[in-house]
């Protein structure tokens, strides 16, 4: 899946006055710079964080989705970029000694704390899941590589596979929780190289790299998935001038090469930002920091980068910069891959995998037509609704049209004027800039009749002026008493009769003439004042509603036009979700091509297995037929012989049972033998004490006999071991025999039996002699006595 880079500025507090700042946020996603107080450049990015944003909302937006993909095997980056003391610090870690602040604490505490929490929740809900995480942190200083995890200075360098770049030589520490891992990114940031400067108090003088790793292991039924991924957080040195951080020495080295380091990877950006051609070739090896991140840009990890900035008008330049660094971050797709391998049963797991697949597939399909139908119910919805508009502006225009119309008629009708219909009929006619001219042709019209009128009303007085001037000069000339007449009252002057000459005369009737002319072009003047007036305020009458419904017309055009660029946003936001989702689709379509030419091949094997196996049955079949034949009558016999042999056991078993009497029944004898054996020792301490003298001769005879018994008793007794080893034996060896010599040892038995009975009835005879004896010796000593 193709992926462009996430984009975030940020802009931290100011540390002038406002008259000072130059950076302003206009909304979300813009950003406004001011040059020199004139010029101003809009910037758009994935969306601005203002000076008051908190922590957690600058996590949650950039990297919490982030790092829950990492848990499912997808590499992710975060990097802050911007000038010295913009805040790059503060937002990857937060404030220092303020990591485990809920509220301050940066990007990297939250992002090591949410991977654990994922894990550990995967690991609840799927019994067999386990992982494990490695942490490596290094720094670039002075374009050279050093672990932040071991004290020695040791230098790491990059192995580069193509696919993956490692750091050879750096220390992996695995971590089993949060704890774990921040206590190792705390001992790391105590040896990176920070400094104050003349712009920052603590500023870093190198490229921070936190690497994390992750690897888990899941079982599901016969299926195992590995999957691993890393994540980078990189706090980045700041980019500095000389003439602010006033860098001298050391400092100013560092600077330089910082700056060369950045100066790089705002080339590679640029070139990524471009369109792909067969020629572009990245720079990523002229610096470690762009080598490094070469999997994050334009490669295989979802990248986000966070832009901080300065709002003050001292640091516009840095500001400017910065933001065209992040504009050209924008423009950078990367190719992301799940790294994932699956393994165990290879058929189950592949068409598993492409069961996931094309759940995947529909369900995209699913959203995506949801989606589509969605929005094109809305485009639909807001078409109707500018339709609707539109015509109820149509309707209002035609209206506002048929009043100006009637307007113009009525005007006509009221002003009886003959030349005016004409103008009005090709003013209600004319459109467009057609109308102007004609209205502007009335307008001309209306110059030119006032000056008519001027031109008339200048005649007239001239006319007044001459007739009385000839009033002036013609009673004085005409009456004999001029002076009196002059004296006169109106009514005398009436009745004074006037003596005119012929030459006179025809003057008098000229000037009557011109006297009735100029009342009757007074008359008209003013019928064409008034006609003007009315005309005059029609026309304003009629030019405001024109413009009123112009402005009416304006704002609704500019509205439609609003609407127009809304819904052009949403299809072109609309576009690019399809976009996405069809590159999303194709590369699900790929992965499940590979998976399907790989399911072929395992088809065909296992096709090529199954007719082996057939074969191989076949096989098996024809021998097993051929030996039945063979061995059939062997195996008969084998079960006649296995049925004797049970019965033969079965009476085995019995004489078992009666041998076993017959022990019980020997040791009964052997222990009479030994009561026998005390009884003996117990006559012969009686013969020793009482008969040691007297009856030596028969306690001789006596011990002869016991002797001799005794030596019967060995005898038997070394006979009945003997049969009993025998018997022993007998019962390991064969049935008749067994049997044979079974019933010849119950005959001896028996007959021991009998001597025993024997013996014991002439030890009773002895032991009754004995103690006659003993009375008898007993007696002849009282008697002695
Ligand atoms: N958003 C913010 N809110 C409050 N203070 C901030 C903010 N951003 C930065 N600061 C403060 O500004 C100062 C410099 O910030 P910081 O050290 O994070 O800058 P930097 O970009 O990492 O600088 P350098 O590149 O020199 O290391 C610190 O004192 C920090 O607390």
């Amino acid at each position: 899946m193709s992926c462009y880079i996430k984009v975030y500025g940020r802009v931290r507090p100011s540390t002038s006055s406002s008259q000072q700042i130059a950076l302003t946020v206009v909304d979300k996603l813009r950003v406004k710079v001011e040059a020199d107080g004139k010029c101003e450049k809009l910037y758009e990015l994935h969306r601005i964080f203002a000076v008051d944003i908190a922590q957690e909302d600058v996590f949650t937006t950039a990297a919490k989705k982030m790092v829950e993909e990492c848990t499912e095997g997808i590499n992710g980056t975060i990097f802050a970029y911007g000038q010295t003391g913009s805040g790059k610090t503060h937002t990857m870690l937060g404030p220092a000694d303020s990591w485990s602040d809920p509220v301050a604490k940066g990007l990297i505490p939250r992002s090591v704390e949410h991977l654990f929490a994922q894990l550990e929740l995967k690991a609840q809900e799927c019994q067999k899941f386990s992982f494990k995480v490695n942490v490596e942190f290094v720094e670039l200083y002075n374009d050279d590589i050093f672990d932040l995890l071991r004290s020695d200075s040791n230098k790491i360098t990059l192995r580069d596979t193509g696919n993956d770049i490692t750091l050879v030589g750096a220390k992996s520490e695995s971590v089993d929780n949060s704890l774990d891992l921040m206590h190792v990114v705390k001992r790391g940031w105590q040896s990176r190289r920070t400094a104050a400067t003349a712009m920052n108090r603590d500023s870093s003088r190198s490229h921070a790299l936190l690497i994390i790793k992750v690897c888990t292991e899941e079982v599901t039924g016969s299926l195992k998935t590995n999957r691993s991924s890393i994540l980078n957080l990189v706090d980045l040195a700041g980019s500095e001038r000389q003439s602010h951080t006033k860098a001298s020495g050391e400092r100013l080295k560092e600077a330089t090469n910082i700056n060369s380091s950045l100066t790089v990877l705002g080339r590679c950006i640029r070139l990524l930002s471009k369109p792909a051609t067969s020629q572009s070739f990245i720079p990523y090896r002229d610096s470690h920091l762009t080598h490094i991140l070469k999997n994050s840009l334009g490669g295989n990890s979802k990248t986000a980068v966070i832009v901080n900035m300065h709002p003050d008008r001292s640091y516009v330049a840095e500001s400017s910069s910065t933001l065209q660094f992040a504009e050209a971050c924008t423009m950078i797709k990367n190719r992301v891959l799940r790294n994932e391998v699956m393994s165990g049963d290879q058929e189950n797991s592949y068409k598993k995998a492409i069961h996931e697949l094309r759940q995947e597939i529909d369900e995209t399909r699913a959203k995506a037509r949801e989606e589509f139908a969605r929005r094109l119910e809305e485009s639909e919805k807001n078409y109707h609704q500018l339709l609707a508009e539109s015509t109820a502006l149509k309707s209002e225009h035609t209206e506002l049209r048929f009043k100006y119309n009637v307007g113009l008629v009525r005007y006509a009708m009221e002003a009886h004027n003959e030349d005016l219909p004409m103008f009005i009929k090709e003013y209600m006619m004319a459109s467009g800039p057609e109308k102007e001219i004609v209205g502007k042709t009335i307008a001309l019209e209306l110059d030119a009749t006032n000056k008519r009128c001027q031109l008339l009303q200048e005649q007239r007085d001239e006319l007044r002026e001459r007739l009385q001037q000839s009033l002036n000069s013609t009673i004085p000339m005409q009456t004999p008493c001029g002076k009196q007449r002059r004296q006169s009252s109106r009514p005398q002057r009436r009745e004074t009769v006037y003596k005119h000459s012929p030459s006179r005369l025809a003057e008098l009737s000229e000037l009557a003439r011109e006297d009735d002319q100029l009342q009757e072009a007074e008359l008209r003047v003013a019928t064409l004042e008034n006609d003007i007036q009315v005309l005059r305020a029609k026309l304003e009458k009629v030019t405001e509603e024109k413009f009123k419904a112009e402005e009416v017309h304006v704002d609704v055009i500019s509205r439609l036009e609003k609407k127009l660029a809304d819904v052009t946003e949403q299809l072109i936001n609309s576009e690019a979700d399809n976009d996405e989702l069809v590159s999303k689709v194709q590369g699900s379509k790929s992965t499940l091509d590979q998976l399907l030419t790989i399911i072929k091949e395992n088809e065909r094997s296992i096709n090529s297995l199954k007719k082996d196996r057939q074969e191989v049955e076949s096989q098996l079949v024809e021998q097993m037929n051929e030996m039945e034949k063979h061995y059939g009558s062997q195996i008969k016999n084998s079960a006649e012989q296995i049925s004797d042999l049970t019965s033969r056991l079965n009476a085995y078993n019995q004489e078992i049972e009666e041998a076993r009497l017959l022990r019980l029944r020997l040791e009964e004898s052997q222990n009479k033998e030994k009561e026998l054996e005390k009884i003996i020792e117990n006559l012969r301490k009686q013969y020793d004490d009482d008969h040691k003298q007297k009856s030596e001769a028969s306690l001789k005879a006596y011990q002869k006999e016991i002797s001799a018994l005794k030596k019967k008793v060995d005898i038997l007794e070394k006979a009945r071991s003997e049969d009993s080893v025998i018997i022993n034996n007998q019962l390991v060896s064969g049935k008749e025999h067994k049997l044979k010599y079974v019933d010849k040892l119950r005959q001896e038995a028996v007959e021991k039996d009998a001597k025993i009975e024997t013996l014991r009835r002439q030890l009773d005879a002895l032991q009754k002699s004995g103690q006659g004896e003993s009375r008898r010796v007993l007696r002849s000593r009282n008697t002695a006595n």
